[in-house]
């Protein structure tokens, strides 16, 4: 896969993303890994749905713009820290939905999917009888001090034991997630994004319930 085509690729996402509603605004953004270990990433600020060849530019593994004149999206590290520390990952998507947002800022530290069919979509779960610890981590406007929050969270995890699932939220933000391919990446956002819909009606429902 060349830039070019890696673009196309982040483009395309892009297009559908907004179809979903997911990146409302200049919100969201979305990388491919370039097979020399370079990252094609959206430059900031623009709309996700409307990306040109020109909205997407390079980055190294550290997030370094090839082009020093051009400024990657604000969130680079946290795509290059899913790329550093999962070294089969090929894409990483970030989206800002409803349901994302609202459940995040009602949330503790994870939110616990369990019982649902579309736990298939990840990688190691043949069943809906799992269950999928989805961290969220408090927002912050230094990204580089949120993705050290992020790999000590994943260290944790590590050490427990625990499953580190290809995704998390950022409270009140949005979603990240991760695969080997956009395609994947995209199956796997759109998995999440259903279930947290399910749960957001869920509590809403309960909500009604108790009133
Ligand atoms: C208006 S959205 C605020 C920034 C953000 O959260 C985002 O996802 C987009 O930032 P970028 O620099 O990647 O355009
Ligand atoms: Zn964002």
């Amino acid at each position: 896969m060349d830039e070019t085509e890696a673009a196309g690729i982040i483009i395309r996402a892009g297009q559908r993303m907004d179809r979903l509603g997911w990146v409302p605004a200049t919100a969201g953004n979305i990388s491919v890994r370039l097979p020399d270990g370079r990252i094609a990433i959206t430059r900031s600020g623009g709309h996700k749905g409307f990306l040109t060849t020109t909205d997407v530019m390079v980055v190294d593994a550290e997030g370094r713009p090839e082009d020093p004149a051009l400024r990657s999206s604000a969130e680079t590290l946290l795509h290059c820290g899913a790329y550093r520390r999962f070294p089969t990952t090929g894409a990483v998507v970030h989206g800002h939905s409803i349901a994302n947002t609202v459940l995040s800022r009602l949330s503790g530290d994870e939110i616990l999917l369990s019982g649902y069919e579309l736990l298939k979509a990840f990688p190691g779960l043949p069943t809906h009888e799992a269950t999928v610890e989805l961290p969220v981590f408090n927002n912050d406007q230094d990204i580089a001090r949120l993705q050290r929050r992020v790999e000590l969270r994943w260290n944790d995890m590590a050490e427990n034991g625990t499953a580190i699932p290809p995704g998390y939220l950022i409270r009140g933000h949005g979603i990240y997630v991760w695969a080997p391919s956009m395609d994947v990446a995209l199956a796997r956002l759109e998995g999440l994004e259903f279930m947290l819909a399910c749960e957001l009606a869920t509590a809403q429902a309960r909500e009604g319930d108790v009133g």
